[in-house]
């Protein structure tokens, strides 16, 4: 299968990251360096350019210290077709371009990476909304309707919770009709979606060595036949608490590991396991849906102490059509590296073609020299 490809990656005013284009060829490319030495922001820069990708409420970390606004460039080839995707960042700002024009978040190409960090164990040990966020954020990229009825529910759900503290109960039947439709779909939604997001991170669990079985499921708080009901059920309750306490704002991806529930019972090593497979699901999944391999971003792969994810975690890089691995060790086997220092990435060994322009360069010097003596 084919796969999007980042041919460039600028950046103005990123986090700690110097001003820049470094391009990247296809197959593996190692960034190594110190710790701080701008790494991680320099995936996190490449998300960003390929996704639109962030979390909106810390716009302003990526700014540079000092600065007032940062930039990032992506020119990327997809599906045969190059293009141009910039993202201006300015304070509690962001705007996003294709080919010179303004575009809105969901426009992006939406299956164009995935990010794999070392504090992806969170979502194993972390709390539901984790969880959660990973789903609706993988379901929000596989579907744009998906992206627009969440949107819509988590306004109603304010918008309903506002009504509530303020003793609004004439208003809830309105209220509760809109939830139950969105609600509805959202939880159809991602019963269907977990099926194959299931079978593919248990695969891809038994594929990293582990012997226990991984299922995924979801723990709902209500269900799409009985939501009306038990939102009537619970009125009471809801308005002397202010806030909506059913609906899939409140349901948890469910891990269970050899038929325990990891969040609880899973070692360290077992839950970065788990937290691997689930982004291999979601890199497998994103493939499926756009019919091309997102590129993949790996951080930190020299964290992972653990012999045998540390292997797989560099097979998956090489078995994908582009991949970005950060580590304070050089990655084995990549077809380009970078050094790493105080925001700069230097070119390590430079690839034939340039080095083929530098020789000729010399010759052609060695050449004049000879001329000219
Ligand atoms: N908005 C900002 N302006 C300036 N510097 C920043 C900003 N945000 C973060 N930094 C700095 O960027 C530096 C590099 O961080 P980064 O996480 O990319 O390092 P790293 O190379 O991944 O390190 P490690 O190997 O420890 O993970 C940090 O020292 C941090 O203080």
């Amino acid at each position: 299968m084919r796969g999007v490809h980042l041919e460039s990656l600028s950046t103005l005013n990123y986090r700690n990251l110097a001003p820049d284009t470094l391009s990247f060829p296809a197959g593996v490319t190692g960034v190594f360096g110190e710790n701080g030495a701008g790494k991680t922001n320099l995936l996190e820069a490449a998300y960003l350019a390929l996704t639109g990708l962030t979390d909106v409420t810390r716009l302003e970390q990526l700014v540079q210290a000092g600065e007032k606004e940062a930039y990032v460039r992506a020119d990327l080839d997809s599906g045969g077709s190059l293009s141009i995707q910039e993202v201006g960042l300015g304070r509690g700002r962001r705007q996003l371009k294709v080919d010179g024009v303004r575009v809105r978040g969901g426009d992006l190409p939406r299956g164009s990476a995935v990010w794999i960090r070392p504090e992806d164990s969170e979502l194993v040990f972390g709390p539901p909304a984790g969880r959660r966020a990973y789903l609706d954020a993988l379901l929000s990229r596989l579907s744009a309707r998906y992206a627009q009825q969440l949107a819509r529910y988590e306004r109603t759900v304010s918008q309903r919770n506002a009504a509530l503290k303020s003793g609004e109960e004439w208003a809830m039947p309105v209220w509760d009709d809109t939830l139950v439709k969105l609600g509805t779909e959202i939880m159809l939604f991602r019963r269907r979606a977990l099926t194959r997001l299931s079978e593919l991170a248990a695969e891809a669990n038994a594929a990293l060595g582990s012997r226990k079985a991984l299922v995924l499921a979801l723990t709902e708080s209500t269900t799409p036949a009985t939501y009306a009901r038990d939102l009537g059920g619970r009125r009471a309750e809801e308005l002397a608490r202010g806030s909506t306490v059913t609906g899939p704002h409140r349901d948890d991806l469910s891990l269970t590991l050899g038929g325990f529930p990891a969040t609880e019972y899973a070692s360290r090593g077992e839950g970065r396991t788990i937290a691997l497979a689930l982004r291999r699901a979601e890199l497998e999944l994103l493939a499926e849906r756009f019919g091309e391999k997102p590129v993949l971003l790996i951080d930190d792969f020299s964290a992972e102490l653990d012999p045998a994810r540390r292997a797989y975690l560099l097979e998956l890089a090489a078995s994908v059509p582009q991949a970005i691995v950060t580590g304070t060790e050089r990655a084995p086997g990549a077809a380009r590296t970078f050094r790493a220092h105080a925001g700069r990435f230097t070119p390590e060994h430079a690839p034939q073609a340039e080095l083929d322009t530098a020789a000729d360069l010399t010759e052609a010097k060695n050449e004049a020299n000879e001329v000219n003596a």
